[in-house]
């Protein structure tokens, strides 16, 4: 009966795993911003190898990568069910998206800024 359970688990366990994946592959294919984002990401990446940032320097770009990433994901799901339980105009479904849409921009306004802090110096010191 343990074995059985554990089949049951780790059978769970993969479920969830590809259908998370499933919903990071419906944001690409359906979500422009998450694609926008996705291609900021990218070239932060290959800016950070070029530059050769530190390893601190790579811990706190993947941070920013994926707290952006993954509030757009929120941002998505959250659109998604509002659009699913109140398709008509309703002022409190404007506020919710507002809101959750704004979640976004501070992250991405952040991520800006840590961009600046850490890529400024070294492009100014290669380039003066
Ligand atoms: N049902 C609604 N009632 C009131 N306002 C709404 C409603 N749907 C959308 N809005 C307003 O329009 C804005 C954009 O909502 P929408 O669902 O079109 O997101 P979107 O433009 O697809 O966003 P994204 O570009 O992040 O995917 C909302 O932030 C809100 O201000």
């Amino acid at each position: 009966m343990s074995s059985d359970l554990k089949g049951n688990n780790s059978n769970k366990g993969w479920i969830g795993f590809r259908v998370a994946c499933a919903g990071i592959i419906l944001v690409i294919r359906n979500e422009r911003n998450f694609r926008i984002h996705l291609v900021a990401g990218a070239i932060v990446i290959i800016a950070g190898l070029l530059l050769r940032v530190s390893l601190l320097e790579w811990t706190v770009l993947l941070l920013t990568i994926a707290m952006v990433l993954s509030l757009e994901m929120i941002n998505t799901s959250i659109e998604r069910v509002m659009n699913h339980l109140s398709p008509e105009f309703h002022p409190a479904v404007g506020a919710v998206k507002d809101v959750a849409a704004g979640a976004v921009l501070v992250a991405a306004i952040f991520s800006i800024i840590i961009g600046m802090i850490i890529f400024l110096p070294k492009l100014t010191s290669i380039l003066f």
